[in-house]
């Protein structure tokens, strides 16, 4: 026993060097908060300073201009906004990507803390969120560890007084005790800033390694060609992932950080006060502890990371409705959108559910151990000192004259302070050890979001690059012996019903087109055609490089864009796309309004390119270029096929893909349309069914449809057979209109010759 008490009195006394560091600290904890204070002062009592001009409003134009110009380009290639936006470099991408090897589905159905959750958490955490030590996030945590040691302190200097209040209060010494307490309230000033500057730190931090985390995982998923990462991550509700579960990761990190470090501070501190022995009880009083609740603890990981995937299906429903809204309207489909998502939600809720009826047993059992044996352990230190050690010597802190020896309450005060300052100490950290048993439930659901993360991480980083096919911006595009087929995705599902959790789904399907060979030149302008689901959309794929080719000798040739940045293909797809943003953002894009500011294009060049595919009302109809607006709904279906032709006149590519874009298009101003792309000088690749459309191409690629995969490749002669056909299929399109009187005049004649049969 004696191991126990004297090591205990003579680290509280040791304590008493804080008497000297007292004011210091005082001092430091009170400049910091002045510091806070004058931050956050209202801008207007700071004016005068150089950024006052800051503060003065902005005028309307400077408004839009601020508004639609959302960054400047620097010459370092980093982008101005607020801050400074340095894109993450494909090198480090490179380098990081073997530290995120995919993992095995085991590993993602069931998370734990188990080294597999250490080498994710690794990866994670020193590849992208502490990158090196000179970081922000660094500090953040180098900050957040000076509170947390501080508040330590100030909580140990806070027990001495306490103890010293009660020998006061017992021994009715008035004045010490008035000291003592403007003392008290001297410190109440540091230790309560400090309590929430640690939590504002551990927020800040959360913040910041979100943000860091998202800017990474932005970069890597919208990658440019030959990655494009977003379009072929085939990853289900990666919404989820990279909106609410970087988030969640964020603060579940920063919540364990807390108690990570508690558990530095009270071990060592517990262990100068307990002496070997009583460490070695320490460490035993940990491992019992965590051995009683791993025994009772659900799989926390796993359901985080199933209600995570649950929450993200039912948000991807909702989102769906909404953006899909109109259609959904005309079929008056309200009642059978509210039956998947009452599903999708019920799916959720039986799984939050389950997850709060689990928790019952789990956190009875945590709060029995944690409060009830840890508060038993505090008990227990403290009574060492008093029952086993007779002392009347004062451990207080010395705030007032020394107590008179030879009076007789004196041992009682004594032993009251000691008593009272043993017993804050002591059970508060008592209460740190409780609060880090607490942590390994959070340390759990860390695991499940960490996996969800490196899920997301690993999938991306794992997709090999599209093979890059460019030459010489000059060169034709062409392709040969090229095999068209769908590509395989291994989607990854994490299913809450299935214990294997994960199933790769891939299989392969048969070419679509076989053993494809064609090459255009400037001006040879081909259309593609071919029953549904041919596969004529697929060959734009493979020409526009978004899906690889196949074949022995495959081999694509594109050429790479111009110097001066002209676009070498550009493809319009078969559903109009608008871009959030203004009215010039959907003409421009994919550029934004610095790249188009660079153009040296005007609002008259615009204005041009609006009166060619006849929008030029749009404009003044929508009150001005920065209008900003939800064009999905505002235009109509034609409109927005007009518009996304505007963007290839905008852009000018040399090859202009267009699958079936202008099919909501009146005939006379898609054939306008068609000829001002041609005057412009770009070669056309239509996919299309109108035969009207033929006449501007020259040649024709007829996909079969019989699933032999084959082809055909013609010429369609010259201008002026195409004009001639053009006339023939005008008037055998007028003949057939009139199909329909003849068939009316022949049922007539039949009724009438019918009537005059005789009986
Ligand atoms: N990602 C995919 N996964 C599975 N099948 C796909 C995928 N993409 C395309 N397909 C299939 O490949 C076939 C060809 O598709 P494609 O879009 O090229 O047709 P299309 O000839 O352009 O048809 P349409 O005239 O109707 O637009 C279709 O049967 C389609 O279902």
């Amino acid at each position: 026993m004696a191991t126990f008490s004297k090591p205990l009195l003579d680290s509280l006394r040791q304590l008493r060097h804080y008497k000297s560091s007292r004011p210091l600290l005082v001092l430091v904890a009170t400049i910091l908060l002045l510091r806070s204070r004058l931050l956050s002062l209202p801008k207007k009592a700071r004016k005068g300073t150089p950024n006052a001009k800051k503060d003065e409003p902005l005028s309307t134009g400077e408004l839009a201009d601020v508004l639609q110009q959302v960054y400047e380009k620097e010459a370092d290639g980093s982008k101005t906004l607020l801050v400074n936006i340095q894109e993450t470099p494909k090198s480090t991408f490179a380098s990081d990507a073997p530290h995120f090897p995919p993992l095995p589905a085991a590993a993602k159905a069931k998370p734990n803390i188990d080294a597999t959750f250490l080498r994710q958490l690794r990866a994670i955490l020193f590849r992208i969120a502490f990158p090196s030590l000179r970081t922000k996030e660094t500090a953040i945590v180098v900050a957040h560890s000076f509170f947390l040691v501080l508040r330590t302190v100030l909580s140990v200097v806070v027990a001495r007084l306490d103890g010293r209040l009660a020998r006061d209060l017992v021994s009715a010494n008035g004045k010490g005790f008035l000291r003592g307490l403007g003392l008290w309230f001297l410190l109440a000033i540091p230790s309560t800033y400090t309590n929430s500057i640690i939590r504002h730190l551990q927020s800040k931090l959360s913040l910041s390694l979100r943000t860091r985390l998202t800017r990474y995982t932005h970069d890597l998923y919208l990658s440019s060609a030959p990655e494009l990462r977003y379009y072929r991550s085939g990853l289900e509700g990666v919404d989820q992932y990279i909106t609410a579960d970087i988030e969640a990761w964020s603060d579940a990190f920063g919540n364990i950080l807390k108690p990570s470090l508690d558990l530095i501070l009270f071990t060592s501190q517990l262990s100068r006060s307990l002496g070997v022995r009583g460490t070695i009880l320490l460490f035993g009083n940990y491992y019992v502890t965590v051995a009683i609740l791993r025994a009772v603890t659900p799989a926390f990981g796993r359901l985080a990371a199933v209600e995570a995937k649950l929450e993200g299906e039912y948000r991807a429903g909702m989102g769906r409705v909404g953006r899909e809204a109109e259609e959904i309207a005309f079929y008056d489909g309200g009642h059978r959108e509210k039956d998947i998502l009452t599903r999708a939600y019920l799916r959720l809720i039986k799984h939050v559910n389950s997850i709060y009826k689990i928790r019952i047993a789990y956190e009875w059992t945590e709060d029995y151990v944690i409060k009830y044996l840890w508060s038993a352990a505090g008990y227990g230190l403290i009574a060492v000192p008093l029952l086993f050690t007779r002392t009347t010597r004062s451990l207080g802190i010395q705030t007032g004259t020394p107590a008179k020896e030879d009076r007789p309450d004196d041992a009682i005060a004594g032993r009251t302070e000691t008593y009272v300052s043993n017993r804050r100490l002591l059970l508060s950290l008592a209460d740190a050890g409780g609060r880090l048993m607490y942590a390994y439930k959070d340390l759990l659901e860390l695991a499940g979001l960490t996996t969800r993360l490196y899920t997301l991480l690993s999938t991306l980083h794992s997709l090999p690059s599209l093979p890059a096919h460019e030459i010489e911006a000059a060169g034709d595009i062409s392709l040969s012996n090229v095999d068209v087929v769908v590509p395989t995705y291994s989607q990854d599902t994490l299913d809450d019903e299935s214990e294997s959790g994960l199933s790769d789904s891939s299989h392969s399907f048969p070419p679509l087109v076989k053993n494809l060979s064609l090459a255009l030149k400037d001006g040879d302008h081909l259309m593609i055609t071919g029953s549904n689901g041919v596969g004529k959309t697929a060959v734009a794929r493979v020409l526009a490089g978004l899906w690889a080719p196949q074949g022995l000798e495959a081999d694509v040739r594109r050429p790479k864009d111009g110097e001066d940045g002209r676009k070498s293909v550009f493809v319009v797809p078969q559903r109009a796309y608008m871009v959030t943003g203004s009215l010039l953002d959907q003409i421009i894009y994919p550029h934004s309004y610095p790249e188009y500011l660079e153009s040296g294009k005007t609002e008259k060049d615009l204005m041009e390119i609006l009166e060619k595919v006849f929008l030029a009302y749009l404009p003044e109809r929508e009150g001005g270029w920065t209008t900003r607006k939800e064009w999905r709904d505002v235009l109509s279906g034609g409109e927005k096929q007009r518009m996304a032709m505007a963007r290839v006149f905008y852009h000018r590519p040399r090859y202009a893909i267009l699958d079936e874009c202008t099919s909501a298009v009146s005939s006379d101003v898609e054939g306008r349309m068609y000829e001002h792309a041609k005057n412009l000088g770009i070669t056309l690749i239509t996919i299309s069914l109108r035969p009207s459309l033929m006449k501007y191409h020259t040649h024709l690629l007829t996909l079969s449809g019989d699933g032999s995969a084959r082809w055909t490749l013609t010429q369609v002669g010259t201008a002026e057979e195409r004009m001639g056909i053009d006339r023939e299929i005008s008037s055998l399109e007028s003949k057939l209109a009139d199909v329909e009187k003849w068939e009316e005049r022949v049922k007539e004649l039949d009724v009438f010759l019918s009537a005059q049969e005789p009986a």
